[in-house]
């Protein structure tokens, strides 16, 4: 029997411990994609508490909450955050086998420095005690953790419309030396069959001072608010995609006319939508390229769909889980369509729904070239593969089917600022992956070659893809 969780967590082998211990684990993190607030880090938010922190804004643990039949009062709900942690101390324990009980204690002991203590109602008023005193002093304050975490740069995922005035604070703050990137999240422009579409033309033509009336008006819009971007920047779009459609470009005029029967709203045909998001998506792929940013696309979330607690607590709050429609044929299409004039950008494709994992290894394949290493990616296990199973699965298929060397890597996709131990529970993973190939003879035992492939992929591969 193993300790749990000891220094050498998740690494059965010498060689995989060689290769975390010496070349993974000191490597700087490039949080490419989270979905941490920039206005929080312009302000250095101060957290009052464990409680406060750990489930403000959580929805991975606010699922298990419920799961483990604790009433939404104390989830989302009006409770304080000392009761909603007692609540929290009760449900760890039953994770167990959920990566939530892993984060959670690697969470204890980086950056709190808090191990060897199981996380449980008899341990929850100590570690309480203990970690709001931390929370008082600055190294626990928003920034100090990034600091402490050796976080190098984030990317934020941010609306077309937003004012970037936060990013800007941070990039002119002397005192702080970690990037904070926008990322370009444009889904309200070109979800032309979302409730809030008229509101949101209304919205951006505010940001970008013009008034929107057609489809040339909206993509003038963009095209002035992705310089605004690009001069804070922003490296990266993230395009979150329930139904990856296509179809091929329809004149202007087509695309005017659906615009209009939008803004009256007269309802549109699948084929209109198709057309309307395609054109959009296409022309801002071309946009991405002439500014060398990366495109990502997340495709198959299931939102929402629990209605009562959607009028309830809202979107993002846990009632979200995959898709299973096949998605590979428009996918290649709207891929191709950036492609066949050679302007597509470098891209990451996730997908919510594993059974997408070789169908997505594979497409990213088609459209490598012009001597950019791993010009197209396929992106880590996202949300619900963010845990062992599903990050081996996406690594194997990657290994497998493509080129592992040159995987982008890990990115936390998280709200928490204490969710940054997710890059080393990935790390570690990797390590024993590798490892385990050398001790059955797979792979050499040359720690040079390895040890390079490690740190590119904990770091290294990121910082050159997206040009920090
Ligand atoms: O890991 C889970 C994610 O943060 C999830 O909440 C996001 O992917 C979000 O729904 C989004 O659309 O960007």
């Amino acid at each position: 029997m193993k300790p749990f969780m000891n220094e050498d967590f998740l690494l059965t082998s010498e060689t995989a411990r060689r290769l975390y211990h010496e070349y993974a684990a000191d490597q700087p993190i490039y949080d490419y994609h989270c979905h941490l607030s920039p206005k929080e880090i312009a302000e250095n938010r101060q957290f009052s508490d464990l409680g406060e922190i750990w489930l403000e804004g959580d929805h991975y643990k606010w699922r298990a909450m419920r799961t483990a039949g604790i009433e939404e009062r104390l989830v989302t709900g009006n409770a304080s955050f000392k009761e909603k942690y007692q609540a929290w101390a009760k449900t760890v324990p039953q994770c167990i086998g959920n990566p939530i009980y892993h984060w959670t204690h690697l969470e204890l002991r980086r950056p709190f420095g808090i191990s060897n203590i199981l996380f449980s109602p008899k341990t929850a008023d100590a570690i309480w005690d203990q970690c709001n005193e931390m929370l008082q002093q600055p190294a626990f304050f928003a920034r100090g953790i990034m600091e402490q975490m050796n976080v190098k740069m984030v990317g934020t995922t941010d609306d077309p419309a937003d004012s970037l005035e936060h990013h800007k604070f941070i990039a002119n703050d002397s005192t702080f030396d970690i990037a904070v990137t926008p990322s370009w999240r444009p889904d309200r422009a070109f979800k032309v069959d979302h409730v809030g579409f008229k509101d949101y033309m209304e919205k951006l033509g505010k940001a970008a001072n013009k008034n929107i009336t057609c489809y040339r008006d909206l993509i003038d819009a963009l095209a002035q608010r992705l310089d605004v971007f690009d001069a804070h920047g922003c490296r990266s779009a993230d395009h979150g995609i329930e139904i990856m459609r296509f179809a091929k470009e329809p004149s202007e005029a087509d695309l005017d006319a659906i615009f209009r029967q939008r803004m009256d709203d007269k309802p549109l045909s699948e084929l209109q939508i198709a057309q309307f998001s395609a054109a959009v998506q296409v022309w801002l792929g071309k946009e991405y390229t002439k500014r060398g940013w990366v495109m990502q696309l997340h495709i198959g979330a299931r939102r929402n769909n629990a209605t009562r607690m959607f009028k309830l607590v809202g979107g993002d709050s846990g009632f979200d889980s995959m898709d299973d429609r096949a998605f590979a044929e428009p996918l290649a299409g709207f891929l191709d369509a950036l492609d066949q004039t050679d302007e597509l950008p470098k891209t990451i494709l996730y997908c919510l729904n594993p059974m997408h994992n070789e169908m997505l290894a594979t497409m990213i394949g088609n459209f490598q070239g012009g001597g950019v290493a791993g010009k197209v990616q396929f992106g880590s296990g996202w949300w619900f593969n963010d845990q062992l199973d599903g990050m081996q699965r996406q690594l194997t298929s990657v290994a497998q089917m493509g080129l592992l060397s040159q995987f982008v890597g890990m990115l936390t996709d998280s709200r928490s600022f204490l969710s940054y131990t997710r890059h080393e529970y990935f790390r570690r993973l990797l390590c024993e992956m590798i490892g385990g190939w050398v001790e059955r003879g797979e792979a050499p035992a040359d720690m040079a070659l390895l040890g390079e492939m490690v740190k590119g992929i904990c770091s290294e591969n990121a910082k050159k893809y997206f040009g920090f």
